[in-house]
């Protein structure tokens, strides 16, 4: 296919993302599904203009004035690809398959626009609802901040220390140009891919095969770290999913201890059961009823949330949620927080820490959902979390935002937004 035809393709599947409300993910494999003859690059390069153009929808539609697949996926070359106005005509030129070419009027408006400066909320790239939260949470910053998570996402992995060190693995995929990550210990990135490529699958080589790395975002590896755990601790992974920060915490005790790992969702624990074999983990648990955590009440070292969150904090990966989520949800998941916050502090132990993370970077998640438990558990007082990030980074001081927890963000710390929050109980 050429890029006419990817182009139109890609116009075709982002009608479908908004008429139906599905996942871009689906969308996209039932359009490979339906057009069989589409090879690898094509895939690639259609699966990029689609996710480029949900990440810069009000980009895109700023310089259309309108919000049409088709402006959508113009303005996601115009703005991602480095492409003019004029060269998106000429991309088009004697292809059967482009979708209409720019028409003078387009032609004429884009170029103005693309000579004036994008105002604040076509910048910020999120929905209207989502403003004020954004300038809650980063002041003056937020338009910059809201941006960087409209940006192509780096591929981030995770030595793992059970299986030799990052060098190791940083040799074995020195052909992806990989490097180690400026602020985790364990961290490797691959850079954002560029145009229409795509990221290395990392996950069918050897090293991967042999539980070597894992993939897992640098700001989830820095958030793990934080939580502090040593070898012989007792560790209760509360919302421990697919395992990702359980794994991380393994390698971080060294294998020694115990790490319960635990969720409301059975289904959601399955993946665990390889990736703990695969990395050679021999100290997590899968709890995955009610009655396996009777034992655990006021012993545990560390209690880990991983709360279920609006996951605003990784739009870059998963740019379709950012214009589904509603005020609706975000007041569910702050129910949910609470509660599980309230239900998991009864497994810490007295001097023991409660561990609260999202993957958000609104505030009423974050600082204010730790605020707001304190309030209802005065048993519980946050650390210093200045020191604390002081004491793991010192290298990195001024990246994170500290407040009554510590934030990450992809404009300040390069990684997904994260959040984190540590609550000793007295
Ligand atoms: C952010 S995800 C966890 C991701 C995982 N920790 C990782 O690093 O891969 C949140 C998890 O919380 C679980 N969850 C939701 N409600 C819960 C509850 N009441 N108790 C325990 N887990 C819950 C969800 O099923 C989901 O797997």
């Amino acid at each position: 296919m050429r890029m006419g035809g990817r182009l139109a393709a890609a116009m075709e599947v982002l009608a479908d993302i908004d008429g139906r409300q599905r996942p871009a993910a689906e969308a996209l494999r039932d359009w490979g599904a339906a057009h069989r003859f589409a090879g690898g690059g094509d895939r690639a390069a259609i699966g990029n203009i689609v996710y480029d153009a949900l990440r810069r929808r009000r980009s895109a539609a700023w310089l259309f004035d309108a919000d049409s697949p088709r402006a959508l996926a113009f303005g996601a070359v115009l703005l991602e690809w480095e492409e003019t106005a004029d060269g998106v005509n000429a991309l088009l030129s004697d292809d059967r398959f482009a979708p209409p070419p720019l028409s003078d009027d387009e032609l004429q408006a884009v170029r103005q626009r693309l000579a004036e400066e994008m105002p604040e909320d076509a910048r910020a790239d999120c929905p209207d609802w989502c403003a004020p939260l954004l300038k809650a949470a980063f002041g003056e910053d937020w338009a910059a901040e809201a941006a960087a998570l409209a940006r192509r996402p780096p591929l981030d992995l995770r030595a793992n220390l059970l299986k030799g060190g990052r060098d190791a693995v940083l040799a074995d995929l020195a052909a992806t140009g990989a490097q180690a990550t400026a602020i985790a210990p364990h961290g490797i990135r691959i850079a954002p891919i560029e145009g229409s490529g795509r990221h290395p699958n990392v996950q069918t080589g050897e090293a991967f095969a042999e539980g070597r790395f894992e993939v897992q975002d640098e700001g989830s590896q820095i958030v793990s770290e934080l939580a502090g755990v040593q070898p012989g601790m007792q560790v209760l992974d509360y919302c421990a999913g697919a395992g990702g920060k359980s794994l991380a915490l393994s390698a971080a005790m060294r294998n020694q201890g115990q790490i319960f790992a635990h969720d409301a969702l059975k289904p959601r624990l399955a993946p665990i059961v390889e990736r703990i074999k695969r990395a050679g983990s021999r100290n997590i648990q899968v709890a995955a009823g009610p009655d396996d955590l009777t034992p655990l009440e006021g012993r545990m070292d560390v209690v880990l949330v991983d709360a279920p969150c609006t996951g605003s904090g990784t739009w870059r990966r998963r740019p379709d949620t950012k214009w589904r989520l509603t005020r609706q949800q975000l007041d569910a998941r702050l129910a949910e927080q609470a509660q599980i916050l309230d239900m998991a502090a009864a497994y810490v132990k007295p001097g023991g820490l409660l561990a609260y993370v999202t993957c958000s970077v609104f505030q009423e998640e974050n600082d204010g959902q730790a605020k707001a438990f304190t309030e209802r558990n005065p048993a519980f007082a946050p650390e210093d979390h200045a020191a604390l990030w002081k004491h793991h980074f010192p290298s990195h001081e001024d990246r994170a935002r500290i407040g009554m927890g510590v934030s990450l963000s992809p404009a300040r710390t390069g990684t997904d937004g994260f959040y984190f929050c540590a609550l000793r109980r007295t």
